[in-house]
């Protein structure tokens, strides 16, 4: 029950290793890239709590020592201080350039350790062990890295590519049934921008592979690793299609910023509901039919997922409000923003043609709503 997807980017070339218990041959892997014996690994308090141990003893299997600084759990560790805190320990353990540092965690700790290792020395191989799901669809692969800053989400980064990510499944069994859901929004993500059929798989098959189904998680994280990996070999860089699978991005990291990257609402929940309103929105442009976003938001729903940014608590800015925050997004092209819409489930496109006017009524819409 395990699967091996590549990921074919010239010079950068990388496996993705899929499956329970995959962690146990991590100190193998690694061990076979060469490079000293010693690793640093960044982790967070709660992956420290439940894996680390596992993850030092496959290391140690194999004749590797290793040391780990484990950072505050959560989106604001996505910060200067804990990127500086990073960056310092790294050099305080003298790591070189051929050294392999571990990112042992969800995204958060994915997206500050690839970033770290991409200025650290001007860039030190990393090897990703995503433990969320979120972590093993989507931002352990493709080499996205960065922070966050008070004016948008993920402004400061880098792209530098992992040498390797390993994806244990049976990790996933520890996580809260919120942040396994907050993962499974960028599962279905995959399905709207690019496979109907997946799509299809995911409304009869979620609930059991949110029930526990270890050949569905296996699956579900195999097929979206393979989408990724084929549209990160087109466009690494996102000068085109990479901008797929930022899909119902541009309203999340505006509700993202707008709840101070808080509990308040998660990425893959905001990625969930910015789906919904991107399909909405091209619903309301006549690009799709009215049936797709309300297939979208039944499936989210009946997965018990957040849906509508009435499901965020608190208050939130107006339309115009989130509008000024879709202003930072990294797609904005001559001062205008740019949208993933769809003319149907499975069937994304990115576009600058959309009114403003047509965006400020799917939000005042859902506002009230
Ligand atoms: N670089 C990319 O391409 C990319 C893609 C998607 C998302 N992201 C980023 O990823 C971040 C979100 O990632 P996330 O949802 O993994 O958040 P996260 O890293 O905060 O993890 C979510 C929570 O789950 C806990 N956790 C992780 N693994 C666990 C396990 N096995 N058992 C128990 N608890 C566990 C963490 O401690 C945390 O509390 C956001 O910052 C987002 O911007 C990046
Ligand atoms: O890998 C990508 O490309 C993505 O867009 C994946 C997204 O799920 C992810 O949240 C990414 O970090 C967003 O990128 P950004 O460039 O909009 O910050
Ligand atoms: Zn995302």
């Amino acid at each position: 029950m395990s699967a091996t997807v590549p990921v074919n980017l010239p010079g950068r070339a990388y496996d993705i290793i899929i499956g329970p218990g995959v962690l146990d041959s991590a100190g193998e892997r690694i061990a076979a890239m060469g490079g000293r014996k010693h690793i640093c690994i960044l982790t967070d308090a709660n992956v420290a709590k439940l894996h680390l141990q596992t993850l030092q003893t496959a290391l140690t299997a194999t004749g590797l020592t290793s040391d780990a600084l484990i950072l505050p759990a959560g989106e604001s560790t996505k910060c200067w201080a804990e990127l500086e805190r990073s960056v310092e320990w790294l050099l305080s353990h003298k790591v070189e350039r051929d050294d392999v540092v571990v990112a042992f965690g969800g995204g958060v700790i994915g997206d500050l350790a690839g970033f770290a290792c991409a200025v650290l020395r001007r860039g030190v191989r990393f090897v990703q062990i995503p433990t969320s799901l979120l972590a093993q669809v989507d931002s352990s692969v493709g080499g996205k890295t960065g922070i966050n800053s008070p004016s948008g989400k993920n402004l400061i980064g880098a792209f530098h590519q992992p040498s390797l990510v390993i994806a244990d499944t049976a990790l996933l069994g520890t996580l809260t049934p919120r942040d396994f859901l907050a993962g499974y929004g960028e599962v279905v993500k995959y399905g709207l921008l690019g496979d109907a059929d997946f799509f299809d798989w995911l409304e009869a098959e979620g609930p059991k592979l949110a029930a526990g189904d270890m050949a569905a998680r296996v699956r579900a994280v195999e097929r979206s690793c393979q989408m990724k990996a084929d549209i990160v070999e087109r466009d690494e860089t996102e000068q085109g299609d990479r901008a797929l699978l930022n899909l119902g991005h541009t309203f999340c990291h505006a509700l993202e910023a707008a709840t101070g990257y808080s509990d308040r609402l998660l990425h893959g929940e905001g990625v969930a509901i910015g789906c919904a309103l991107a399909f909405e929105l091209s619903a309301k442009l006549g690009l799709c039919s009215q049936e797709d976003p309300s297939r979208v938001r039944a499936h989210l729903r009946d997965m018990g997922m957040k849906v509508d940014i009435s499901d965020i608590p608190g208050a939130l800015p107006d339309a115009d409000g989130l509008l000024a925050l879709m202003g930072q997004d990294k797609k904005v092209k001559d001062g205008k923003l740019r949208f993933i819409l769809a003319r149907g489930i499975g069937e994304a496109f990115i576009t600058s043609d959309v009114p403003r006017d047509a965006v400020h009524a799917v939000l005042r819409d859902a506002l009230r709503a």
